[in-house]
């Protein structure tokens, strides 16, 4: 009789590139195990990240009324008194519909699920240490490491879980501060200063670098930052955190250069480090770098050793939900050896910052310091009569265009919409578009989406000489009673 306890695949980890990897596999009809110590599937994009932080956002959205405010000014609240209750509420629903849609993704694809912390015993069998304290070894004829990461702690920071929090604690809280400080001006710092800030909360944020988002167009990044500040937002960037004193209660951020900050909680986003160090790593054959994360081909996502995967965030860049899905099902195609197709060159980034920012392609500095000849043409939302209509008094939209060929390099959005509108962009960059694309098209009317014609208009009218005839020289409209 055949092994109970062999698999042709065990996945560690249920996030996104585990639960892609498995249900890929079990696609290709092999025995697939996803094993993960929490007690519910999904990994940290459901519990602790993606999901949880994005439903806060949309919720504070909600509650503030943020959307109207164009409209209805600064004051205007659909609810007063928003409490943490309000905030925990809409969380608990949505991570429980996410969770049941996973159980189900797995139990129809025949995928076994099994909750304990795994750990190699050595290349192919693997100890899976249950709640109950008991240990049992499943075998398997490849692996996939997806054990993605933690939030790193370094020591002076005084983490209480309660007014010094990392971004797992700060999704369970009981109450919300007056005044926060946001230690980290990465992704996950971004995104959570500012839905607080969003809900009024006074908060200053305190990056060591000169910059903020240094990935993105520092056109964008400078929209953005004025309008952060415009709403009160105090950054103090270039200082490094060194200390963190408890004065009367309240933590104050002690940085370089002698500045305090004071808040009524702090929290820390200083970066994030692989959850390898549990896995016996060296009974496989193989070791984690210095911030625990694992060194694969790109293209296959295999370790050093051949048979053992490993994909998302223990992987390191680009750590988002979105590629780790793609990672998982690379690794499983050529894992039971499967064609795969390269992925596209692009792909885009979202923050959920309020407002939000997406990005593809080059930017503007990464145009110059390739030596590209390029010219930009920009939109603002409050130019296209969707975004007059929805009071939207900021948002922007950027095209990066090649000089010589017309080819699409970048697109970078910020404001209302960012993350869906991008994909648009993405498209056209991955087909080879020109700017021509956006001249001819007919977008549907009134759209955000408009605004890449306008941006296109707008790249179209720097780049050809003046005496030309051209898109942005429409014809004039019949006169009223013209024979058609
Ligand atoms: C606050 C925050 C916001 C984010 N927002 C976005 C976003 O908006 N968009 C986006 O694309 N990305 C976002 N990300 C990134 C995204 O969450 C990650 O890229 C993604 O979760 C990585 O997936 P993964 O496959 O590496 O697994 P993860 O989601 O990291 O899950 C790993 C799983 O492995 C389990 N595990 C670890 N060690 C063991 C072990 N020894 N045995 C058993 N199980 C183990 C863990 O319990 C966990 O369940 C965000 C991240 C954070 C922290
Ligand atoms: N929307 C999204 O796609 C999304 C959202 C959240 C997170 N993520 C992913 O999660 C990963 C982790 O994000 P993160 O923001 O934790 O990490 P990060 O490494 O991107 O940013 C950490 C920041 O903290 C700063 N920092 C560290 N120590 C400091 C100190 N002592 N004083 C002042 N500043 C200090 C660093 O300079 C850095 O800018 C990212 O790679 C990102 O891709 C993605």
């Amino acid at each position: 009789m055949a092994d109970p306890h062999a698999y042709d695949l065990v996945v560690i980890g249920s996030g996104p590139s585990g639960r892609r990897a498995a249900i890929q596999a079990a696609k290709f009809g092999r025995s697939v195990l996803v094993i993960d110590r929490q007690a519910r599937v999904g990994g940290v994009s459901v519990h602790s990240g993606t999901i949880p932080s994005k439903t806060l956002r949309e919720t504070v959205l909600n509650l503030t009324g943020w959307r109207e405010r164009g409209f209805y000014g600064m004051a205007y609240r659909v609810k007063t008194d928003i409490d943490a209750d309000d905030l925990r509420a809409r969380l608990a629903k949505t991570l429980d519909y996410e969770v049941d849609v996973l159980d189900h993704q797995f139990s129809r694809n025949g995928v076994a699920v099994q909750r304990g912390l795994a750990h190699f015993v050595d290349g192919h069998r693997i100890g899976i240490l249950t709640p109950a304290g008991d240990t049992r070894t499943v075998s398997a004829d490849k692996v996939v490491i997806a054990v993605g990461t933690r939030p790193h702690r370094p020591a002076h920071v005084p983490f209480d879980d309660s007014i010094v929090l990392d971004s797992d604690g700060i999704i369970s809280l009981d109450r919300l501060p007056r005044a926060l400080t946001v230690v980290g001006g990465g992704v996950i710092g971004i995104e959570y200063a500012t839905i607080f800030s969003a809900l009024d909360v006074r908060v200053t944020l305190i990056e060591s670098r000169d910059s903020i988002l240094d990935f993105v167009d520092r056109e964008v990044i400078a929209g953005f930052m004025h309008q952060l500040r415009d709403h009160g937002m105090n950054f103090r960037l270039g200082t490094r955190l060194e200390a963190i004193r408890i004065e009367s209660g309240q933590p104050v951020a002690m940085l370089e250069g002698g500045q305090r900050v004071r808040a009524d909680m702090l929290l820390y986003t200083g970066g994030r480090a692989g959850a390898t160090d549990q896995l016996n790593l060296a009974a496989c054959g193989l070791q984690a770098d210095t911030r625990g994360r694992l060194k694969v081909d790109p293209k296959t996502f295999q370790t050093a050793v051949p048979h053992i995967y490993a994909t998302g965030d223990v992987i390191g860049f680009p750590s988002l939900a979105s590629t780790s899905l793609e990672q998982g099902r690379i690794a499983a195609c050529h894992a039971f050896q499967q064609h795969v197709p390269p992925a596209p060159e692009f792909f885009p980034y979202g923050i959920y910052s309020v407002p939000e920012i997406s990005t593809v392609g080059m930017s503007e500095e990464d145009a110059r310091a390739r030596g590209v000849p390029y010219e930009c043409g920009i939109a603002r939302f409050r130019e296209t009569s969707r975004g007059n209509i929805m009071g939207l008094r900021g948002g922007m939209l950027k095209l990066v265009i090649a000089l010589d060929t017309r080819r699409l390099l970048g697109v970078h959005i910020m404001g209302e919409g960012a993350t869906e509108l991008i994909h648009i962009g993405q498209a056209v960059l991955n087909l080879g578009g020109t700017l021509d694309y956006f001249l001819d098209a007919t977008f549907n009317y009134p759209t955000l989406a408009e605004a890449y014609k306008v941006a296109a208009f707008d790249a179209w009218n720097r780049i050809t000489p003046r005496d030309t005839c051209g898109p942005s020289e429409p014809p004039p409209p019949d006169p009223p009673g013209a024979a058609p």
